[in-house]
C-alpha cells in the first residue's frame, strides 16, 4: 500500500467546454494530463477550437463548465494574473514605443516593483535569450526572431509555471521559423517549463512537441507523441489531417498506409496488387511524389506514393503509366472503434 500519488499534471484539463453564446460549441468536454515539463502541442485545423482552448487556460476566456488545475491547483475561476501562466502571442504584442527592456520589464511596472528592480530583472533575462546587447532598441529595430526574444523574456517575468504560446512562429518566414522553433525548444528544456504551444502546421508539432493534442470539432481526436501519433493515427480524421498517409478502403475496413510505405510496379499480367493509374509526377529534391488513381473504380480517392529520388530514377513513371501498388500487411493500419460508436 505504500503506491505514490501520481505527480501532479502541469496542467490538467476535466471536462472542459466552451459554448460561446452565439454558436455551436467550441470546446466539448475535453478531458488532458499535460506532464510537468514537457512540451505540449494543440493541433489542429482552423476552427477545432484549440485557439479557445489556450484561452481559457490562461484565462483571456471564461469556461462554459469543467475544470482546470495547475500543477493540481483549480485555477479555472482565477483572474489571468493570478494565476501562473504566461501567454507569448503570434504578433509578440510588444510596446512599439518602448525599448526591449522596458517591454520586459512592463508588468513588473504595472505591480509597482521600483524602477531599479525591475530593471534588474528584465536585464537578466534579456540577457538568457542573448538579447541584453540590445535591450534598448525598439521593437521596429530589431529583427522577427530577436523580438521573439523579447516576448520569451516578457513572458517570463512573472515566473509562470506553464507558458501558452499562440501561434508564435506564424509570423516568421520560413526560414527563421524553423530556426526560432529550434530556440523555443531549446528554451522550453532549459527553463523546465510547461510550455503549451497552439499551431495549425502539423510539422511544427511534430518537430517540437514531446506531447501532441490532435483537436476536431471542440473534441481531442488523439494524444500521444509525435512518432505515435504519425504511425499509429486512432482515427481517419487524424490520418487524413497528418498527411502522408493514404486511406484506403480494404475488404478489412479503413486503413491508413503511409505514402513511403506503397511499393509500386508496373502493372503486368497476374499481377496481386491493386492496379493504379500515374496522373501526376512531383520531383521534390529528395524525393519524388506520384499521384495516382485506383482503377477499380473505387471512391476516385487520389492516392499519393513517395518514392526516394534514386529508386525513381533507377524506374520512372509518367502520367498514364499504369501501375500496380502492394504493401506489407503489417504497415496498414487500421482505426480502434471509435468510442462514439
Ligand atoms: N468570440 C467568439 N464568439 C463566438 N464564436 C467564437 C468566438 N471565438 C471563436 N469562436 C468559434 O469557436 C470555434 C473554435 O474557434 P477557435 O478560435 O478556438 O479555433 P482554432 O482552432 O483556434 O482556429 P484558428 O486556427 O482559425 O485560430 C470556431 O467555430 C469559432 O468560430
Amino acid at each position: 500500500m505504500n503506491t505514490l500519488p501520481p505527480l501532479p499534471a502541469g496542467i490538467e484539463l476535466i471536462a472542459l467546454t466552451k459554448q460561446y453564446a452565439a454558436g455551436s460549441v467550441a470546446v466539448d468536454s475535453i478531458n488532458l494530463r499535460i506532464a510537468s515539463g514537457s512540451y505540449c502541442c494543440l493541433l489542429g485545423p482552423s476552427g477545432c477550437g484549440k485557439s479557445t482552448t489556450l484561452r481559457m487556460i490562461a484565462g483571456h476566456e471564461t469556461t462554459s463548465s469543467g475544470d482546470i488545475l495547475l500543477e493540481n491547483r483549480n485555477i479555472t475561476h482565477l483572474p489571468a494574473a493570478g494565476r501562473g501562466t504566461a501567454m507569448m502571442f503570434q504578433s509578440f504584442a510588444l510596446f512599439p514605443h518602448l525599448s526591449a527592456l522596458d517591454n520586459v520589464a512592463f508588468s513588473l511596472k504595472m505591480k509597482g516593483v521600483a524602477k531599479d528592480e525591475r530593471h534588474r530583472q528584465a536585464q537578466d533575462l534579456l540577457e538568457r535569450v542573448a538579447m541584453g546587447h540590445l535591450a534598448q532598441r525598439k521593437p521596429g529595430e530589431l529583427s522577427g526572431g530577436q523580438q521573439q526574444r523579447v516576448a520569451l523574456a516578457r513572458a517570463l517575468i512573472t515566473q509562470p509555471r506553464v507558458l501558452l504560446l499562440d501561434e508564435p512562429l506564424s509570423a516568421l518566414d520560413p526560414f527563421l521559423r524553423i530556426q526560432m522553433r529550434a530556440e523555443l525548444r531549446r528554451w522550453q528544456k532549459e527553463l523546465g517549463l510547461t510550455f503549451i504551444h497552439v499551431t495549425h502546421s502539423q510539422e511544427e508539432a511534430m518537430a517540437l512537441a514531446d506531447t501532441m493534442v490532435v483537436m476536431n470539432h471542440g473534441r481531442i481526436e488523439q494524444v500521444g507523441p509525435p512518432h505515435e501519433v504519425y504511425n499509429r493515427p486512432a482515427t481517419e480524421f487524424v490520418a487524413r489531417f497528418m498527411g502522408g498517409h493514404n486511406v484506403l478502403d480494404t475488404t478489412q475496413g479503413k486503413v491508413a498506409v503511409r505514402n513511403d510505405h506503397i511499393h509500386l510496379a508496373p502493372l503486368a499480367n497476374g499481377e496481386s496488387g491493386w492496379p493504379a493509374t500515374v496522373h501526376d509526377v512531383e520531383y521534390q529534391g529528395t524525393y519524388v511524389l506520384l499521384g495516382l488513381r485506383l482503377d477499380n473504380g473505387q471512391t476516385g480517392e487520389n492516392i499519393s506514393v513517395m518514392l526516394p529520388e534514386a529508386s525513381f530514377a533507377q524506374r520512372p513513371y509518367a502520367p498514364g503509366d499504369q501501375v500496380s501498388m502492394t504493401w506489407a500487411a503489417w504497415q496498414a493500419h487500421s482505426f480502434p472503434p471509435s468510442p462514439a460508436a
